[in-house]
């Protein structure tokens, strides 16, 4: 299968490199464009990739297209792609968040296209990612299973209705950068300490790595592992009292809230 990338930025760059380790998506069957020619090309020659030289003209070659831009540039992408998604029955799949299969379907008009709506992480490049799915109305079971199977090999995925995708950015798409800020203010305080920034920071993300495998692999709530560490009259309570002292339960929730406020917002 063919397959287009519109859009060549680190949402784009992590699921291509993911599939490039990965091995089975071979490098002559990606194609990629951008607004940024010298660096998609750049990254096409290193990686063996296609190049190609508009957006039309990659909706002409790729038979599955993956829409990696932000969403203000959206309605202008589909405007250019319109006509060769429609004559050559393209598949789409959007990561572009806050844009409703039905806002795609309608720039595109008239036409059973066969649409993919996609939340991914930029953990995909390690094959840790967790990505929503959600299918549209013309999309087929066999495009289907096949694009699921490929996204598979990146991480887990979830079929998600579209009316909680907002919620699934923050919790998914977003927060790896927040947990990348607690690790960092982890690392601050240990730096506060004496440690090393480096020394600091792999200790902190080596045990946020290892609570994260430790949460997915037991029927336990995150509330019994907390009381396991717990020791009576011990550090750990005493820590996490503080935190929430400090309200950090309540900065964590608001945090989501402003997340997803800000991809329901119109664009
Ligand atoms: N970065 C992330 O972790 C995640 C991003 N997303 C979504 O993925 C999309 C892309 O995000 P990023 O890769 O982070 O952005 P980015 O800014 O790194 O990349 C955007 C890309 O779009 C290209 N572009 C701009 N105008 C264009 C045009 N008219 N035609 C073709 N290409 C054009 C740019 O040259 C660039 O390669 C966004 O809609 C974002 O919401 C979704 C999940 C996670
Ligand atoms: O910041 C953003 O808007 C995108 C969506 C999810 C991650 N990055």
């Amino acid at each position: 299968m063919k397959i287009g990338f519109i859009g060549v930025g680190n949402m784009a760059k992590a699921i291509i490199n993911g599939w490039l380790t990965y091995g089975e998506v071979k490098a002559q069957d990606i194609f990629v464009h951008s607004a940024h020619a010298q660096n998609y090309r750049k990254y096409a020659f290193e990686n063996h990739l296609e190049p190609v030289d508009s957006n039309s003209e990659l909706a002409n070659q790729a038979e599955v297209i993956f829409l990696a831009v932000k969403p203000t540039v959206l309605p202008s992408v589909l405007a250019e792609i319109k006509e060769a998604v429609t004559t050559q029955k393209r598949v789409l799949v959007s990561m572009v968040s806050g844009v409703s299969l039905a806002e795609i379907k309608a720039s595109l008009g008239a036409g059973n296209h066969e649409l993919l709506r996609i939340m991914p992480n930029i953990n995909v490049e390690l094959h840790a990612g967790m990505t929503a799915l959600a299918k549209g109305e013309f999309l087929s079971e066999a495009h289907f299973d096949e694009l699921q199977g490929l996204l598979n090999q990146l991480g887990k995925t979830t079929l998600l209705p579209e009316k909680d995708f907002s919620t699934f950015v923050a919790l998914a798409g977003s927060s790896p950068a927040f947990i990348y800020l607690f690790i960092d203010a982890m690392a601050r305080a240990g730096v506060k300490y004496g440690l090393t920034k480096k020394q600091a920071t792999q200790i902190a993300a080596q045990a946020v790595w290892g609570s994260a495998a430790k949460v997915l692999g037991t029927p336990k709530t995150p509330w019994d592992l907390i009381d396991e560490v717990s020791s009576p009259g011990g550090t750990t309570v005493a820590g996490l009292l503080a935190m929430e002292d400090a309200g950090f339960m309540s900065a964590v929730v608001k945090g989501i809230d402003a997340t997803i406020a800000k991809d329901q917002e119109k664009h």
